[in-house]
């Protein structure tokens, strides 16, 4: 790939996904598997629940015993009892806890408050049917039930259904390991140090520590490195020696004098995959391959660019790598016009909140220029206006991904 390109966002996703590297699985406890995604199908150990047992703190008994009738309370079960109950007869109650082993014989349980108890004896004061308040064995799922297949994610939900099932270790991607390479000679990294005239804060490299917590991924090493080509890559290459999985860089990717990122990876031999999208912000964005196939991404340094270059394209990367379908954007409507260049696909800083109608309105936030930081402090999601089109009405259902991982977008 040589020269300026004029790919679409569309087309660009289509070549990250496509160039995306399967990261290897590993298995790991299931405490610590919460947000991965599965690499094996997840198939039960043993049923649950385990045998039939009381939904209530009550009576087992047989349900042709009817209301009104007295019946012989033989004795007590407890959940966690481990000897088994001794049988219901006819004329004959067992007094049960919720949970404990609903004995044989028995085919009902009456809760407490249904009976009045006159010593040894039980007097039911209601109608019963068999069957009720007892849960069966393996009514929730049985032994060998796929719980999970392969390259769903697992959330905090997820864990107590595969906690019962007996599963303590589970076969998963491994969490991507990144590098971020800041570059720029005026960048500050101590939040303390006073700033000398020219000089400004590092603020995407703290980003980049969020951001990257916030997909799931191992920051590994962070470098921030002047406007000179042979820092750059002697940083690059002791990532790659360290053993990161990608490398992400910000800044220095666009046409400046010091947009050193694409010249050095050439002379590295990295092939170029794309550079330049028809997008704003990001726009000058870059993603290479490296001679070793380890993948980067230049994002280009105005703050707001770097954000969107890496929620637009690194994530839909990361995701790919993981094994997951593509991000299925949030619908939203929009609560203002919104207006943007023709032949860019837009996308920009908003922010969602549920309407009084309970249907998701789309607020596109004052300051969308590429060094405006302060509406990110605001926003939630970027909303995209497609290529194609300049003026969105109010009203118009509109696509938005949320700033952060949201476990609605899959
Ligand atoms: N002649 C042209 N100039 C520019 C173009 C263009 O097409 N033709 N594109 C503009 C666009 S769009 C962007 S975006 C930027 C991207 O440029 P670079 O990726 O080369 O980024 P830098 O020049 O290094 O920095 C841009 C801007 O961002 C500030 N910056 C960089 N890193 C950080 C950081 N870690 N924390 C805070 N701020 C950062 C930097 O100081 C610059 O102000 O190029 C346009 N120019
Ligand atoms: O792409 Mo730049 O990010 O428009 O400022």
């Amino acid at each position: 790939m040589t020269g300026v390109t004029k790919l679409s966002y569309m087309e660009a996703l289509q070549i990250i996904r496509a160039a995306a590297r399967s990261l290897p699985a590993i298995t790991v406890p299931l405490g610590q598997a919460t947000g991965l995604v599965l690499a094996a199908d997840v198939v039960a150990l043993n049923a649950n629940p385990m045998f039939d047992n009381s939904a209530m703190d009550g009576f087992a008994l047989r349900a042709a015993d009817a209301a009104g009738t007295r019946l012989t309370i033989t004795g007590t079960i407890a959940a966690g009892d481990t000897t088994t109950p001794a049988p219901v007869r006819a004329g004959e109650a067992a007094a049960i806890m919720t949970g404990a082993r609903v004995p044989e014989g028995a085919d009902t349980v009456v809760p407490v408050e249904d009976t009045e108890r006159d010593g040894a004896t039980l007097i039911l004061k209601a109608l019963i049917e068999a069957g009720r308040h007892i849960r069966k064995a393996g009514s929730d799922f049985k032994e060998g039930d796929l719980l999970m297949p392969i390259g769903s994610r697992l959330a905090a939900s997820t864990i107590p259904a595969l906690a019962a099932a007996g599963i303590g270790k589970v076969q998963v991607i491994r969490r991507p390991v990144l590098g971020w390479i800041s570059t720029g000679r005026e960048l500050v990294d101590d939040p303390d140090a006073p700033l000398a005239p020219g000089q400004i804060r590092n603020s995407s490299g703290p980003y980049g520590a969020a951001i990257t917590a916030a997909f799931g991924c191992d920051l590994a090493a962070q470098r921030t490195v002047g406007d000179d080509g042979d820092s750059f890559r002697a940083a690059l290459e002791a990532m790659l020696e360290a053993g990161i999985d990608m490398v992400v860089s910000t800044g220095a990717v666009s046409v400046g004098q010091f947009d050193f990122v694409r010249s050095v990876l050439e002379a590295m031999g990295a092939e170029i995959l794309l550079h330049r999208v028809k997008v704003r912000p990001g726009k000058p964005v870059l993603f290479a391959r490296l001679p070793d196939g380890r993948p980067f991404f230049g994002l280009p340094g105005n703050p707001a660019s770097t954000a969107m270059g890496f929620r637009m394209f690194v994530v839909p990367y990361l995701r790919a790598a993981m094994g997951l379908p593509a991000e299925v954007p949030i619908v939203a409507r929009l609560a203002a016009e919104a207006a943007a260049p023709e032949g860019l696909t837009v996308f920009l800083k908003a922010r969602l909140r549920l309407g009084a109608d309970g249907v998701l309105a789309a607020t596109p936030l004052a300051g969308q220029e590429s060094y405006k930081i302060a509406p990110m402090t605001r926003m939630n999601a970027w909303l995209v206006h497609p290529e194609g089109c300049a003026t969105l009405a109010p009203g118009t259902l509109v696509s938005c991904y949320p700033a952060t991982p949201d476990w609605l977008t899959g």
